[in-house]
Order: structure tokens, then sequence, then C-alpha cells
């Protein structure tokens, strides 16, 4: 089955209507202690997050990363409850990574997807080939600010512990989808987690 019909039919999903993208949204995907569980191992590695083109703008992302070792017991428990989830090959997966965003971090508006024509697409597809769905779940709750914003169909996710958000980045004919701009909005109070998945098009390797 494909992914869409998948989640549309998983227990506790929220589909965002829209005719624009597929987006899902489940909360509680896991729990609290799972949560801090992830949030210490991302404590543990983290870096300055980079970009593949920031277009000029050295605040683009200014949040921080670490990949997430699937060696880890907690880090392949959520791997295997992904893949049971969404029914997506972890084949074609990247490696998790973990993201902080710390007051006055931010992701700004991007899409997940490499641009097919532009400079770095041969640098990072020529393997894998082009990011297809999005998981990402949020760890925690930022005291303020933090939310993910969808510009395009004018829908904004709050961040709540263990929520999970999962889009596809491509249209059915494969081509990618501009709809799925999205702005990971400045942290004003407090700190924000994630973890995020990407999905491609071949094996990851
Ligand atoms: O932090 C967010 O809400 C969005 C993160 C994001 O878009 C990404 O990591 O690609
Ligand atoms: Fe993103």
């Amino acid at each position: 089955m494909q992914t869409a019909d998948r989640l549309t039919r998983a227990e506790g999903i929220q589909k965002v209507p829209s005719p624009k993208l597929d987006l899902f949204i489940r909360k509680g995907f896991i729990g609290p202690d799972e949560c801090a569980g992830l949030i210490a191992l991302i404590d543990a590695e983290r870096r300055p997050s980079t970009i593949a083109d920031d277009g000029g703008d050295a605040l683009f992302r200014t949040s921080e990363t670490c990949d997430l070792d699937s060696r880890h017991p907690a880090v392949a428990a959520l791997e295997e409850k992904i893949a049971a989830f969404t029914g997506l090959d972890p084949r074609l997966g990247e490696p998790v990574q973990g993201q902080r965003y710390g007051e006055g971090q931010e992701f700004k508006a991007h899409t997940d997807y490499f641009e097919p024509n532009g400079a770095d697409f041969l640098r990072y597809c020529a393997v894998s080939g082009q990011r297809t769905w999005t998981v990402m779940i949020y760890l925690n709750e930022p005291t303020a600010g933090g939310a993910t914003r969808f510009k395009t169909i004018g829908k904004t996710i709050q961040p709540e512990t263990g929520k999970l958000l999962a889009w596809n980045n491509l249209k059915p004919d494969g081509s990618v989808n501009a709809n799925t701009l999205h702005h990971g909005m400045k942290v004003r109070s407090g700190t924000k987690y994630i973890v995020t998945k990407w999905y491609r098009e071949r094996p990851w390797g």
C-alpha cells in the first residue's frame, strides 16, 4: 500500500485537509520517556546545523544537529516504530537526525527536497535520489515559539511532546512539491528538540 493510504488509515492519525500536499499528524507517537532518552543523546552529540544552500543567509538555519546512531537501543527502537507505522522501507531512510533550537534559533522557510536544477543536486542526490517523505517528531514543548508553519496552506503546527508529522515532498507524478514549503519558527522561550528522518527514492548509502 502507498504510504499516504497507509497513514490515512492509521490509528490516531489526523490528515491535514489540503489538496496541495499529503501532511499527517499523529499525537503521542512516542512517550515522554522515549523523548527524554533521545534528548539526552542529542545533547551529548550536538554541533551547529548545516544546510545545502542557504542562499547567502548565514542565519537561515541556526539550530544544532546530530546524527543519531542506529546501534543505540533508543534509536533502533525509534527506527522500528517509524517503519512499522509508515511502512516506509528502512533501507531508503537517511540516518535519524536530532535537532536542537535554543532561544532565538530557527530554520527559515525551506523545502526538504533538493532543487532539481540546483548546483548541489548531483552532489546530494546522485546515489540515493531525491528526498521523498519527511518524518519528524517533536521531543518536547518550548515555553514559547518553535511551531512549524506550512506557509502555502496556512497551517501552523505546535510542538507537543511525542507528536509526529509526516509529509510527502513529491507530487503523485514524482516531481517536487513546492507546497511543502515550511518554516521551523523561532523559539521565543525555552528549548526545542526534534528528530527528523528523510527518505530517498533509492537505498541510502
Ligand atoms: O523545526 C521544525 O519545526 C522544522 C524542521 C525542519 O523543517 C527540518 O529539519 O527539515
Ligand atoms: Fe524541513
